[in-house]
């Protein structure tokens, strides 16, 4: 047999997806054992802050870099979405798991059918408080950390009245059914990569165990939306949008761009072929650029 160790965040979603990962070893390799390792991450720890005002980018990597570079795992798994633009090349993302729901949803606290404006709507973002605000001009917005069992008691125990999650979060912890309200993707466009799960490896190793759990669509989607982010030069808690739909060969690109300066933002889409991913995240984030420069 031989062990491989997948590093993981402590949270129970995190351990849910890794448990995905290992669970496709396991189906698709007889010879393979994988064995996980958690450690909590500085995002993980400070969390009487917005992540935007604790600074610094991928906050929920660093510490499973580490253990990945010193060979104290194999791989790491982690939400896409809670990924730097940029990662080491020593440390490449080798798989990106087939896409849950990408969508931004509205729950309620436990017992309450209809939303009521008499607390905040619990908002863990700036990408998602902008685009609230136009679907709830009368609401206002308070920002919620915490992983998302912790954001589900805080909502139930009376301190919002709503919150915005990703259905994907939900979902793969079994709480579908706290689900109120579905955003579509048009009202409210996902954050880069949300809804798929990355494999993260170490350059020079051997991933044949890993062959067939990356996913084309995913993939393609994933390269078009992390390189409109990083051409605006977003990190993972950067007001920026982006979310690709894959038809075929044709894949089309909407994307939300916000300017600190005049606290405005606007929004964009192009089409083109799924083989000119990267380049049609650019060309978006460039159309957007030039949008905002010219309002
Ligand atoms: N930033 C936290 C985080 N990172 C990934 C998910 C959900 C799963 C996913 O989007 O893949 C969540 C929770 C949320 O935003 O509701």
């Amino acid at each position: 047999m031989r062990k491989v160790t997948a590093g993981s965040r402590e949270s129970k979603l995190a351990v849910i997806q890794t448990e995905m990962v290992m669970d496709f070893i396991k189906e698709h390799n007889e010879n393979v054992e994988p064995v996980m390792l958690t450690m909590k991450t500085t995002g993980d720890i400070i969390l009487d802050r917005t992540l935007d005002k604790v600074g610094g980018k991928g906050l929920f990597v660093k510490e499973l870099d580490k253990a990945l570079m010193e060979k104290k795992s194999d791989f790491s798994v982690h939400s896409l979405k809670d990924m730097p633009m940029e990662v080491p090349d020593e440390l490449p993302l080798i798989a990106f798991s087939k896409r849950e729901d990408p969508r931004d949803v509205f729950v309620l606290p436990k017992g309450v059918t209809k939303w009521e404006n008499d607390k905040p709507i619990g908002c863990s973002s700036l990408r998602r408080t902008l685009q609230l605000q136009k679907i709830f001009p009368d609401a206002t917005f308070e920002s919620v950390r915490g992983n998302v069992i912790t954001r589900l008691r805080k909502l139930d125990e009376g301190q919002y009245s709503a919150l915005i999650l990703a259905a994907a979060g939900l979902k793969r912890l079994g709480f579908e059914d706290r689900i109120s309200r579905y955003f579509t993707t048009e009202e409210m466009i996902p954050s880069a990569g949300q809804g798929i799960i990355a494999v993260q490896g170490r350059i020079g190793e051997d991933y044949s165990y890993l062959k067939d759990f990356n996913d084309e669509k995913s993939a393609y989607a994933a390269t078009a939306e992390r390189a409109f982010v990083k051409y605006l030069d977003g990190g993972c808690s950067s007001p920026i949008a982006a979310h690709a739909i894959i038809d075929g060969d044709e894949l089309s690109l909407s994307g939300l761009y916000y300017s600190e300066d005049d606290r405005n933002y606007v929004t964009g889409k192009v089409l083109g072929n799924v083989k000119e991913a990267e380049e049609l995240g650019i060309k978006l984030a460039k159309e957007l650029k030039d949008k905002i420069n010219n309002k």
